[in-house]
């Protein structure tokens, strides 16, 4: 399917085929360096953009570098170089109107606090009214007003996860970006947060970026699939989602095009990463293993 590759404006309704860029980063790379000295590659060299109201899925091999780069484009971390820009203007901090779910619920929400307070924290700037009004938009977003008043901890994983989703859908973003959100819960959970994450995303409009490891997701919930090598990473490819929406998990899984692109996308990382060598660390002079900086 080669002209699923690159190139091809997507056509999501919700943007229409000129939608503006929101986030650009242009040959971006970062390493990261140890205390022994050594040295990480993590990012080679990186171009993408997003339009707004777009969704894009990153994939690549493990530890290609797809944190790292998240961590970048939303201004928690410094890229070595290039540039990076959102909504026109340059990335130094995480802009006011992007929001983060990262994969471990369970450490970005605050026991001691019930869900309303969870999802109504950052929201501060706002009249305590606003706020309650904000917090039970985003909890009936994700089907969780039955259980407003409990604790996290009182909660199962994935319902936790939903209270983060609404946590950053209330801040109300222009930019949602997800880090591995559902890698931590069971299958048939993890169907349920994928069409639930898919349609708040349409009817809220929000450009999201979704890193995952999973390429059945990304095809199924992307507008366009973004795929990245070994580290040091750079894009392979964009692939195209040819399929309309609204998806529904079953039907889209059972299309020979879903197939199509599955098979595109595994091919391209498993091709890259047999013929790539694995990249070694700069070594530190006296030969010692690198350790992970904090
Ligand atoms: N804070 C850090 N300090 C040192 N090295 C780091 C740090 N963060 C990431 N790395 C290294 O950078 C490389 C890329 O890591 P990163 O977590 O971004 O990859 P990933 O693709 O998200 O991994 P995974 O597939 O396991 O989720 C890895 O070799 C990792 O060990």
């Amino acid at each position: 399917m080669p002209e699923a590759i690159k190139g091809r404006q997507h056509d999501r309704q919700a943007t229409g085929p000129a939608a503006a860029t929101l986030l650009e980063a242009r040959n971006i790379a970062k390493c990261f360096s140890h205390p022994n000295g050594t040295v990480t590659p993590a990012i080679g060299d990186i171009a993408l953009s997003l339009a707004k109201g777009e969704f894009v899925a990153i994939v690549g091999p493990s530890g290609c570098g797809k944190t790292t780069l998240l961590r970048c484009l939303c201004g928690l971390l410094k890229p070595d170089s290039g540039t990076l820009s959102y909504a026109g203007k340059p990335v130094s901090d995480v802009p006011e109107d992007v929001a983060v779910v990262f994969q471990e619920y369970n450490r970005s929400l605050f026991p001691w606090l019930s869900v309303r307070r969870n999802v109504e924290f950052g929201l501060n700037k706002l009249s305590k009214t606003e706020r309650r009004a904000r917090a039970e938009e985003a909890l009936t977003r994700v089907h969780l007003t039955d259980v407003i008043e409990h604790y996290p901890w009182q909660l199962s994983g994935g319902m936790q996860q939903r209270v983060a989703i609404a946590r950053a859908v209330a801040t109300q973003p222009n930019l949602l970006l997800m880090d591995e959100p559902f890698a931590s819960v069971d299958a048939q959970t993890r169907i349920r947060l994928e069409t639930m994450t898919a349609s708040i995303s349409t009817e809220l409009g929000l450009a999201t970026l979704l890193i995952t490891h999973d390429i059945d997701e990304a095809v199924f919930l992307a507008d366009r699939v973004i795929v990245l090598s070994p580290r040091p990473s750079s894009v392979l490819a964009e692939v195209v989602v040819d399929i309309p929406r609204p998806r529904t998990e079953l039907e889209v899984k059972a299309m020979p095009r879903f197939q199509e692109y599955r098979r595109l996308i595994h091919d391209l990382i498993v091709a890259k990463q047999s013929d790539t060598p694995d990249v070694v660390d700069t070594p530190a002079p006296d030969g010692t293993e690198p350790e992970r900086s904090p």
